[in-house]
């Protein structure tokens, strides 16, 4: 998939910023079709140190822009984000929470997004702060609350589909992942961490 999306940034036919875009959007799409009921509300997103995370920044302007009240968790310094990752958190106009030094309070809002960690995770999670967000995500979903993964549950491998070892993860209802499934969604835990999966397409 990297090498795919890497390919068609490199011909110069789309940038990652507009994959990201599409991305995002997507998700939004999705969540739409899944939960039709659920037009606004206040909404959750766990945004993650890398471009996953940088989905999880475009869902929230998204959504804030529909009139949705957003809450914005980050993890990981702006600083460190990717280029992408950090227009789009620039772009953010509301408050940010930062994971590390706000202990998570369980959510009673609609809707939860789990943008932490998507194909480039790259071991365990075994921060504490973030593995406590993770928990209420999951809290969340299993008292039928409208969770979201982001192109792949954090925490699960994208390649077998099993839950790294000693890592935290988080189950969703909807997993929606970009222009073709991974091995992962399929595999092992993969099915149960997923919930329904959507595939969108970003124009690769
Ligand atoms: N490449 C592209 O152009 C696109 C990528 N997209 C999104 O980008 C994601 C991939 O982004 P990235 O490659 O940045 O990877 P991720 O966003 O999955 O995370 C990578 C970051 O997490 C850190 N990390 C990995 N494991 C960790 C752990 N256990 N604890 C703490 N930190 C950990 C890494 O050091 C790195 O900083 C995809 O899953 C998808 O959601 C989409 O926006 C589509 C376009
Ligand atoms: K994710």
């Amino acid at each position: 998939m990297r090498a795919v999306e890497m390919a068609a940034i490199d011909s110069g036919t789309v940038t990652g910023l507009a994959l990201m875009e599409r991305a995002g959007a997507g998700v939004v799409a999705s969540f739409h079709t899944n939960w039709p009921a659920l037009r606004s509300g206040s909404a959750r997103i766990l945004c993650g140190p890398g471009n996953n995370g940088g989905d999880g920044f475009v869902i929230a302007r998204l959504l804030h822009a529909n009139g949705w009240q957003v809450q914005v968790v980050t993890f990981g310094h702006p600083d460190q984000l990717p280029q992408d990752a950090r227009h789009n958190f620039n772009r953010l106009a509301m408050p940010v929470a930062d994971g590390a030094t706000t202990p998570p309070t369980q959510f009673d809002g609609d809707l939860s997004v789990d943008a932490m960690f998507g194909t480039g995770l790259t071991r365990p999670i075994s921060d504490p702060a973030m593995a406590s967000w993770l928990h209420c995500h999951d809290r969340f979903c299993a008292a039928g609350g409208a969770a979201i993964a982001v192109d792949i549950p954090s925490g699960l491998d994208a390649d077998s589909g099993r839950v790294l070892q000693g890592s935290a993860c988080a189950r969703s209802g909807l997993t929606v992942t970009f222009h073709r499934a991974k091995p992962g969604h399929y595999l092992a835990d993969g099915p149960e961490f997923c919930g329904t999966l959507h595939i969108v397409g970003i124009g690769l």
